[in-house]
């Protein structure tokens, strides 16, 4: 290994960011052992404050004059960031305008951020009431007193008087779980001989050597060991001291998986249909070939999506490759992790969110050690240190949740397409309902469309029934449940057959409509809804800034049930449970689910039959295959439809063909009933059509009139400060520098306070751009971005969000 004196690291101090990396000496006593990739603690700032910090460079010229500081020590034996990570990160900090240490942080488990403790350290004795402050010790945790007015002071006295220091301690946090093996070590004959020497009631010793005997050339976990004898660990540990046994501590992973499988059937391979089969061969010729090819596999609901993704893993698999396959929420799909799992069963790790830290540290070591060679994981799963990746596969590719909100502000799509083709591995996005960029992009030829129209076996699609909810409310009064839709209900009680309810709760309810018309306020400039601000009484565009007073009569009907909208579940269900007493329902929103495991287990009780109803918000839509599903009811199509996004409608048709898909899955014919205010929607008809096509087509339409994507590129530009007055002054003054310096067609709109206009005591305002080719807006973002930290008032924060997915 070569030998390095500088080593250029980027460090982690969050009040100066920067992307430009810090030379450090490298002390000979690391020169052997630093490489890139590898974490450090580095002494930085004035303070000489230690940081944690990534090696992102080895003997680079410095561009620095003078004395350079030294690395105070590694903390990695092995680097942490492989090369390809590295440049990953690189290129990710730069496409999403974000600091290239939270693009590292981001990729690797939480784990290996190093926490930083505030010490107090003595440096000269004290008087005996000063010491008492810290005992024994010389180091005092600050956290400990820093509450404590006088001890604070007295302290800050001290540290004035030259006596005390105030430090920076940094702490690994990474910590591998052990637990204790034993060995033998000595021969049969040995342990036997010592046996004959024991006095005959030294039971303990004599059966500890009769097992020892038993076991000589084994190693056995000293928990099997005390089980198998019922020997105490303190006998091990003497057997350990007379020279008996040897004793390690070896490393265990912790096990996140939950309950044992339940489908043992899902092991082997189904014998694919044609159009699965033809699917299939493209995706594995591409493996094959080593092609990156970027595959849309459009395939309507039950139409065997997932064993295609299951058999081209296992292809590549085949062919000594690495698979990833990204779901959108894993503990909304546990359905398909345990697919994966049954198939591939020790080769699987799972990566997201509902595991602790320790448990991802872990899921992560054994991707990284090339133990598992089957990652299955939402979002953040697209940075799995897999190496030699042979396909890449996104299950619900339109899904918003592929996109983080927080910097980096970055879509997996993004991120997989950049991995795929590092690996020259395919990038398979499947969808029932792709969002219009990535249709458009494979009606265009740059992704390879391949298509699976029918359901398997040829099962219909669930036919829909539309019911008017407006002379519902008129004849019985406020309902969440139509005359239809409970007929229905309890034919499948007594046919014994379970129905899936959804009650949309997506958006905030801060949108008005009016329940005896279905009118809904909408911005004269924009055509997107208003939302409701409480603090002004208005209602508000934020797209242009256009405000209104809150009407208190429908400007349509003129009649006065125009209300904000929105219903929980909890009133849904007992309202049913008065409605269908015998009935058994569960409930499953963020309440019931909240507990670990919970999501789970209700579906688990759903799917053994433990239950005839499941009522839900949309976390039900998603992914679930249960045979004895005959009817799907949705509550309320109307909430989502008119939220203040162009991409409403594109959602609110994903979201209700999703949900429709779950019914009639199996050899029992399916039925779904949509109840609305606005039944001549054209979002509900195509979906009760179960017409994508036409849904693109006059969607792409109202794309191109509005200059929204596909046709344009977005951006968001958000500044906040807790003084309304900087935040806005911030953004016009960007908006005037941009305004000097971009291409004629592109356009700004904004500054306007968000719609969520304070949050945390922070002012928002923000500013969207839409352009379609611009070669110097991404430079100049960049710079906007790099120079924000000191250019506007203290406390001011500038965040650029590409492609946004929500305009809220
Ligand atoms: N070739 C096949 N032969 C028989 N059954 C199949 C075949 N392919 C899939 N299935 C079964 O059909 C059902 C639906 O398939 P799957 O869940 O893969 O569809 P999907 O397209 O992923 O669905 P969705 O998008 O609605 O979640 C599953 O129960 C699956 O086991
Ligand atoms: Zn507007
Ligand atoms: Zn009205």
């Amino acid at each position: 290994m070569a030998v390095a004196e500088l080593a250029q690291v980027i460090v982690d101090v969050p009040t100066l960011q920067t992307n430009r990396p810090y030379t450090y000496q490298v002390p000979p006593k690391l020169e052997h052992q630093i490489q890139v990739g590898m974490r450090v603690i580095v002494p930085f700032g004035k303070g000489k404050r230690s940081v944690q910090g990534f090696v992102v460079g080895l003997d680079q010229p410095a561009d620095f004059q003078g004395t350079l500081k030294q690395i105070t020590a590694l903390m990695d034996l092995v680097p942490v960031v492989n090369s390809e990570m590295m440049q990953l990160s690189h290129w990710l900090a730069d496409k999403t305008y974000s600091f290239w240490i939270s693009c590292l942080y981001t990729m690797l488990p939480n784990m290996l951020k190093a926490k930083s403790k505030r010490i107090v350290k003595l440096v000269q004795p004290l008087a005996p009431e000063d010491q008492a402050i810290f005992g024994q010790q010389n180091v005092l945790d600050y956290s400990l007193v820093q509450n404590q007015a006088s001890i604070v002071s007295r302290l800050l006295t001290l540290k004035r008087a030259g006596k005390v220091q105030f430090e920076y301690q940094v702490q690994d946090r990474a910590r591998v779980k052990t637990v204790a093996q034993i060995q033998p070590v000595l021969t049969v004959d040995e342990y036997k001989q010592l046996r004959s020497k024991t006095r005959a009631n030294a039971t303990a010793q004599r059966k500890m050597l009769d097992y020892l005997q038993s076991i000589v050339g084994q190693q056995v976990l000293i928990s099997q060991a005390q089980k198998t004898t019922h020997l105490s660990s303190a006998n091990f540990r003497q057997a350990e001291d007379k020279g008996w046994i040897s004793m390690q501590q070896i490393e265990q992973y912790r096990q996140p998986f939950g309950a044992e499988l339940t489908d043992p059937a899902a092991k082997d391979p189904l014998y694919l249909n044609l159009d699965q089969q033809r699917a299939l061969a493209s995706v594995k010729q591409s493996i094959d070939n080593r092609q990156s090819t970027v595959f849309l596999l459009q395939g309507v609901t039950g139409s065997g999506k997932t064993e295609v993704y299951l058999q081209a893993m296992a292809h590549a698999l085949q062919q000594g490759k690495t698979a990833l396959l990204m779901v959108p929420e894993i503990s909304l799909t546990p359905q398909i992790a345990e697919r994966v799992r049954a198939r591939f069963s020790s080769q699987v790790a799972v990566l997201h969110s509902g595991l602790s830290a320790g448990e991802r540290y872990d899921e992560w070591r054994r991707i990284e050690r090339g133990e598992a060679q089957v990652v299955v994981g939402a979002r953040s799963a697209v940075f799995a240190p897999l190496k030699n990746i042979g396909i890449i596969i996104m299950d619900e590719e339109h899904e918003t949740s592929y996109k983080q909100d927080d910097a980096p502000r970055y879509h997996s799509r993004e991120v997989a397409k950049w991995r795929a083709k590092y690996h020259h591995a395919p990038l398979l996005l499947g969808s029932a309902t792709p969002s219009l960029e990535s249709y458009s992009r494979a009606l265009a030829g740059n992704y390879q469309l391949l298509q699976l129209p029918h359901r398997v076996n040829k099962r219909p699609l669930p036919p829909i029934k539309i019911v008017d909810m407006r002379p519902e409310v008129q004849r019985r009064g406020e309902s969440n449940f139509s005359t239809a839709l409970l007929t229905a209900l309890q034919e499948r009680l007594t046919k014994h057959e379970q129905s899936i309810l959804m009650l949309n709760r997506r958006g905030f309810s801060s949108f008005i409509m009016c329940r005896d018309c279905g009118f809904v306020l909408k911005c004269p400039n924009c055509d997107i809804s208003l939302t409701m601000h409480l603090d002004t009484h208005t209602m508000r565009c934020h797209y242009c800034g256009h405000e209104e007073p809150i009407p208190q009569r429908c400007p349509q009907c003129h009649g006065r049930h125009i209300r904000y909208y929105g219903t929980g579940t909890e009133k849904a269900t007992k309202e049913l449970q008065a409605l269908l007493p015998t009935a058994r329902i569960l409930r499953m929103d963020v309440d019931t689910t909240r507990r670990k495991g919970m999501h789970e287990k209700l579906l688990q009780k759903f799917g053994s039959g433990q239950a005839d109803i499941l009522l839900g918000t949309q976390m039900i839509a998603k992914g679930l295959d249960f045979p004895n599903v005959t009817l799907v009811g949705v509550l309320n199509a109307d909430t989502g439809l008119d939220l203040p996004d162009f991409r409403a409608s594109e959602r609110s048709f994903d979201l209700l063909s999703q949900v429709s898909g779950r019914a009639g899955r199996a050899d029992k014919k399916g039925q779904v009933i949509v109840q609305t205010f606005n039944p001549d929607n054209y979002v509900i008809r195509l979906v009760q059509a179960h017409d994508y096509r036409k849904f693109f087509n006059t969607e792409m339409q109202i794309r191109q009139l509005a200059s929204y994507p596909p046709y344009y590129y977005t951006i968001r530009l958000m500044g906040s400060h807790e003084d309304e007055q900087v935040a806005a002054k911030m953004m016009y003054d960007i908006r005037q520098e941009l305004g000097k310096q971009l291409a004629s067609d592109t356009m700004i709109l904004g500054p306007t306070p968000r719609a969520i206009a304070r949050l945390k005591k922070r002012y928002y305002y923000q500013i969207v751009i839409k352009y379609r080719q611009d070669p110097q807006l991404h430079s100049l973002l960049t710079k906007i971005m790099q120079e924000a930290q000191n250019k506007y008032q203290r406390g001011a924060e500038l965040a650029i969000d590409p492609d946004p997915q929500y305009f809220l």
